[in-house]
């Protein structure tokens, strides 16, 4: 029995996957062989959905059936948005609405719980997927005192997203640009909130308790919580009417984290953020307010050069201008980590079909390090 510690994982191979590869010395990252460049540019998040699940592109055809499918289970059970009403008013953040109505969603799953139907597991893994926006969309508006709009099944999966967000259609620049975020987002190897799903699977738990499990991991600032915080950063700096430079300069000098920097498997820049650096500018310069993306750029140029930043392999990562994305597109904060588990649900469910195919108990082990042989002394004379 090996007996080195391998304190957060870093490197220990777990399972073998043929979803996403990661290199995270070129900044390369592809679904299935396909570069994340090319899918964010020509595909759709349905079809990579597709792709994550069922190992290729669909042709035209296919895509048409699996997204009808997909459209055909956006509805939820009045019992959620009842619940969800409940979360609004106890004023819970929008997080960890989603982890309850995840686990909610089970209760009206018209199939059977059987983990080891994989077939019936997709299925389920399906609806949570056409069933998240939803819920997030409604809980959105419910908090904000307005009644849920009924999803609508002729619109692509992030136009719906945007429609009851806004109770209106959005233009195809903000549908095009969200459907790209859902994409960058919906997969990256074994990151804590799919392994989280895939220990959980392992058990031959269902597939709702796996997603729950990711939506629960997903929320920390270390994983998908930073995006969040990088606009609530972006905010902080506007409002202390310094020079980000100077700003930035302070933060590092109070050893501040800086959201959105950083990253487990990449040293250089995340080739995701390279291309919502490019949106953020384009979103900026169409409306001609590129404060927030100056404001990230500058910041990046400043770290970039900033001699530990580089030594440490500290680059921007996946969330570093998403936030600038999304707060151009005018969604609130709290449901930029929401958004990203949006997306991830194709990543969960994906790496928890493949683990399943060939299933076995994940369950590491801790060296004991704690007291031995103690003489145990009943509780009257302690
Ligand atoms: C979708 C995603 O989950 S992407 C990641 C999102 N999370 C963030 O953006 C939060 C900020 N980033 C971080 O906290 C980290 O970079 C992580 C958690 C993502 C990865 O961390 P790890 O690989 O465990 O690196 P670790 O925490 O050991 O840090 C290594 C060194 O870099 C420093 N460091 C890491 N990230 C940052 C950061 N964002 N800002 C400043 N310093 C940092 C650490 O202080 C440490 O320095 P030291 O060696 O001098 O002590
Ligand atoms: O891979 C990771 O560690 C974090 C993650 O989920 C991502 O970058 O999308």
């Amino acid at each position: 029995m090996a007996d080195d510690l391998q304190k957060g994982l870093d490197d220990v191979l777990v399972a073998e996957s043929s979803l996403s590869y990661i290199d995270g010395d070129a900044g390369l990252l592809a679904y299935r062989g396909y570069d994340i460049k090319d899918l964010a540019r020509e595909a759709s998040y349905e079809e990579v959905l597709y792709l994550l699940w069922r190992g290729e592109l669909p042709d035209r055809d296919a895509l048409d059936e699996f997204a009808t499918e997909l459209a055909a289970e956006r509805a939820v059970d009045e019992s959620v948005i009842t619940t969800l009403d409940g979360l609004a008013a106890a004023d819970e953040r929008p997080m960890a609405a989603l982890r309850t109505a995840v686990s909610m969603l089970s209760a009206s799953d018209p199939e059977e719980s059987d983990p080891e139907d994989l077939d019936a597991s997709l299925r389920k893994g399906r609806r949570i997927a056409a069933k998240v926006p939803t819920v997030l969309a409604a809980y959105d508006r419910l908090r904000n005192g307005q009644e849920p709009v009924e999803p609508r099944e002729d619109l692509s999966y992030a136009a719906n997203f945007l429609y009851m967000l806004d109770g209106e259609e959005p233009d195809d620049v903000a549908a095009e640009t969200f459907d790209m975020a859902l994409i960058l987002h919906a997969d990256h190897g074994l990151n804590a909130s799919t392994f989280t799903g895939m220990v959980i699977a392992s058990t031959l738990a269902d597939t709702y308790s796996a997603v729950t499990g990711g939506v629960s991991a997903l929320a920390g600032s270390l994983h998908g919580g930073a995006n969040q915080d990088v606009m609530e950063t972006l905010l902080e700096l506007d409002e202390s009417e310094k020079d980000p430079t100077d700003w930035i300069r302070n933060a590092i000098d109070n050893d501040r984290r800086i959201p959105g920097w950083g990253h487990r498997v990449y040293n250089v820049k995340d080739p995701r953020a390279e291309i919502l650096t490019e949106k953020s500018a384009e979103l900026g310069e169409n409306s001609g307010e590129k404060k927030w993306y100056d404001y990230a750029a500058t910041i990046e140029e400043y770290l970039t050069e900033e001699e530990s930043f580089p030594e440490k392999g500290l680059a921007p990562n996946v969330d570093f201008y998403s936030g600038t994305v999304y707060y151009q597109l005018g969604i609130d904060l709290d449901m930029y980590t929401p958004i990203f588990a949006m997306s991830r649900v194709g990543g969960w469910v994906g790496h928890v079909l493949e683990y399943q195919e060939d299933n076995r108990l994940i369950r590491p082990r801790a060296r004991y390090v704690g007291p031995e042989n103690r003489e145990f002394v009943p509780i009257d004379d302690r």
